[in-house]
């Protein structure tokens, strides 16, 4: 559905998006992460056709930003890093105003903004002048006036910036809503915010894409966990007897029980169990290692090549 193929943005010497290439799928939920500068901003702002790539070529089904940038536009909804509201109207008020903006028929704006309203949880709000509502309400109405013409892709930058705890929650609700009926892109550099509602994740540093996988699979690590009641002098010969072991070190000493980390894919499970089986071990646990988001993270920020870059290509 969306397409960015060598998508590049120089502001004077400053490469700020250097030649970047993925594409999303309609419906997907996709996290844009990265840290501050490393020009997530820059590319959201090249999608919703408010900024000119220097080079490359950004397409949304059949139509092509630059070509066709007022029609892209109508399709997306996008919520700006400190989104402006004005402050001295009512929620109702600016959301008309917002909906006539985006070219909602004046016969549809009543209902446009009922059902943003509804949506976004703002109806005890609704008349409530914007300068009296809180950081979190705030952001709400930013979301309502970026769907009000129900758009297919919804872009937020930054949603829960400044939000307080309880307000995240709400906000990242309203994403999962969000995404039954878009394509909905968030960008961001807080990790949770990127494990709590997204599917993939597109992860930039510097300018460039340095990985791009299922959240699934970028977190899958490439270990084993097996749990034995036998400590390590007993268990490391016949785990590294296994076939595909590369190694094996004691992750963890339970109370009687040891955690072994062994470098070997997943798809070895049933030959550790049957290992373990054969020396008449007891077997606690057996489990894929599970990488944090952060782990990935700080792993892509050492590198400066792609750790992890599934190609998730999609028809436009
Ligand atoms: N209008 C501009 N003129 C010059 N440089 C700019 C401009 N806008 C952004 N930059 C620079 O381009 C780089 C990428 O910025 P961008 O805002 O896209 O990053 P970001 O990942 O969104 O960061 P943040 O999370 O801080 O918003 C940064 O080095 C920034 O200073």
């Amino acid at each position: 559905m969306i397409e960015m193929n060598h998508l590049t943005r120089r502001y004077g010497d400053l490469l700020a998006v250097d030649d970047v290439s993925f594409s999303i799928g309609a419906g997907e939920v996709v996290g844009l992460l990265g840290h501050n500068g490393a020009g997530k901003t820059t590319v959201m702002k090249m999608l919703t056709g408010a900024l000119e790539p220097t080079a490359g070529t950004l397409r949304v089904g059949e139509l092509e930003i630059g070509r066709d940038t007022a029609a892209i536009q109508a399709r997306i909804g996008y919520l700006p890093e400190n989104c402006p509201v004005w402050p001295d109207l009512t929620v109702i008020e600016f959301l008309e105003y917002q909906a006539a903006l985006h070219g909602v028929p004046e016969a549809q704006r009543r209902v446009a903004v009922a059902t943003a309203i509804r949506r976004t949880a703002l109806k005890e709000k609704a008349t409530a002048p914007i300068q009296t509502l809180s950081r979190g309400y705030r952001q709400r109405v930013g979301v309502a006036q970026a769907i009000l013409h129900a758009p297919e892709i919804v872009i937020l930058d930054e949603p829960t910036n400044g939000l307080d705890p309880t307000q995240i929650l709400h906000m990242r609700e309203l994403i999962r809503e969000l995404s039954a009926h878009a394509t909905v892109i968030v960008s961001t550099h807080i990790l949770q915010e990127v494990e709590a509602v997204c599917e993939r994740v597109v992860i930039m540093k510097r300018g460039r894409k340095v990985a791009d996988a299922r959240l699934d699979d970028l977190q899958r690590g490439a270990r084993l966990l097996v749990t034995l009641d036998r400590d390590e002098a007993s268990a490391r010969p016949v785990l590294t007897a296994v076939p595909g072991v590369r190694g094996m070190r004691l992750d963890a000493a339970l109370d009687g029980r040891w955690r072994y980390a062994l470098d070997v894919p997943e798809t070895a499970a049933p030959a550790v169990s049957a290992a373990v089986h054969a020396a008449g071990f007891g077997l606690h646990a057996l489990t894929p290692e599970r990488r944090d988001l952060e782990t990935v993270f700080a792993e892509v920020n050492r590198t400066e090549t792609p750790v992890a870059d599934t190609e998730v290509r999609h028809a436009a």
